[in-house]
């Protein structure tokens, strides 16, 4: 369960004071997510989204993620639009934490993933990247090399708690991720977590992406590798080849990759694979008993580290 802030009834409706948005008929906390704290909020007007930004998201970057939202809107792509106050601003703060509302999409993310959503995935990110071309701001990746460095510093030490032989595979993906690591490849806005649970789908239908708050300016072909990640692994850990290459053949339909990102993949797979493999392990190592959050399994990225390692080339994903 993702509400870590609740705020009161009177500082919710301060806070909707703000809007032009009809009166509120409802507002309850969102069980899904494991970052921020999300509301399904109802007024006279239909369903909004309030969020309020908690631990991992600095405020700074605020008006990176919804101006991104804006300019990806703005230019058909399926995602949530950023709310305005009637002062014109869409950022502000409620119970303490930055706040802001955000319009409702409709659709739900697929508990069962199938060859068709991995196809339309595909075509969606690419269609993301072509449409972040022209955004004009740019985000550091605070969670690349220098942020793995930091995240193993700060979990090696406990890693093998969660498996025996855990901290030695971290250290040496790491310096050999140090070596390896791709720079000259094309860059551009990236999601940099669209899980599942980040994709909406109506009736066979991608309706849109959801949760930008990880968007920032990376290499285009990182963000297909994390959606491999994510979407191509089936439940006991086998990678889905036909998975693959329905999400890579859609992605590349829209948005060739060039020599250098298809020699690059398994390497930036790799990379991939040790971010939420570092994230998921610092959650784990550091988690409240009685909190009502999931955490998430680390080892499920230490075992698409391993498969990942043994890949050759772009072919094993389904690119020639
Ligand atoms: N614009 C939206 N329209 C409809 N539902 C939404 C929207 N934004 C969020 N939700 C709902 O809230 C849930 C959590 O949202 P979100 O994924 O942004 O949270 P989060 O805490 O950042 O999670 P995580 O980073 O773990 O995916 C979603 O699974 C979805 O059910
Ligand atoms: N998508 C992330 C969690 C939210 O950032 C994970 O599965 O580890």
């Amino acid at each position: 369960m993702a509400v870590y802030t609740e705020p009161s009834d009177d500082e919710l409706r301060d806070f909707l004071a703000e809007y032009a948005i009809g009166d509120a008929l409802s507002c309850k906390g969102i069980a899904e997510g494991v970052e921020n704290s999300n509301f399904l909020l109802v007024t006279t007007q239909g369903p909004f989204i309030l969020t309020l930004y908690e631990k991992r998201v600095d405020p700074a970057d605020l008006p990176f993620f919804l101006d991104l939202m804006q300019h990806l809107a703005g230019k058909g792509v399926g995602c949530p639009l950023p709310v305005n106050g009637k002062d014109g601003r869409a950022l502000r703060t409620l119970a303490g934490r930055p706040a802001a509302i955000i319009t409702f999409l409709t659709g739900m993310w697929p508990r069962k993933i199938t060859v068709e959503h991995c196809r339309a995935l595909g075509t969606a990110l690419a269609a993301l990247h072509v449409a972040g071309a022209d955004f004009p701001h740019v985000r550091r990746n605070s969670l690349s090399l220098d942020g793995w460095r930091s995240l193993a510093a700060s979990c090696v030490a406990r890693a093998d708690a969660c498996e025996a032989g855990l901290a030695a595979a971290i250290t040496t993906e790491l310096a050999e991720l140090e070596q390896a690591w791709p720079s000259e490849l094309p860059v551009g806005v990236i999601h940099a977590d669209l899980f599942p649970d980040n994709v909406f789908f109506q009736d066979a239908k991608l309706t849109g992406l959801i949760d930008f708050y990880f968007a920032c300016t990376d290499a285009l072909a990182y963000d297909l590798v994390i959606c491999l990640n994510a979407w191509c692994f089936e439940p006991d850990g086998a990678f889905n080849a036909t998975k693959a290459r329905a999400l890579m053949r859609a992605y590349v339909a829209v948005r060739p990759l060039n020599q250098a990102e298809l020699a690059a993949l398994p390497v930036l797979a790799r990379g991939a694979s040790l971010r939420f493999l570092l994230t998921r392990l610092y959650d784990w190592l550091n988690r409240v008993d009685g909190a009502l959050v999931r955490v998430k399994d680390p080892l499920e990225y230490a075992r698409k580290l391993r498969f990942h390692r043994q890949v050759r080339d772009a072919g094993e994903y389904g690119l020639d």
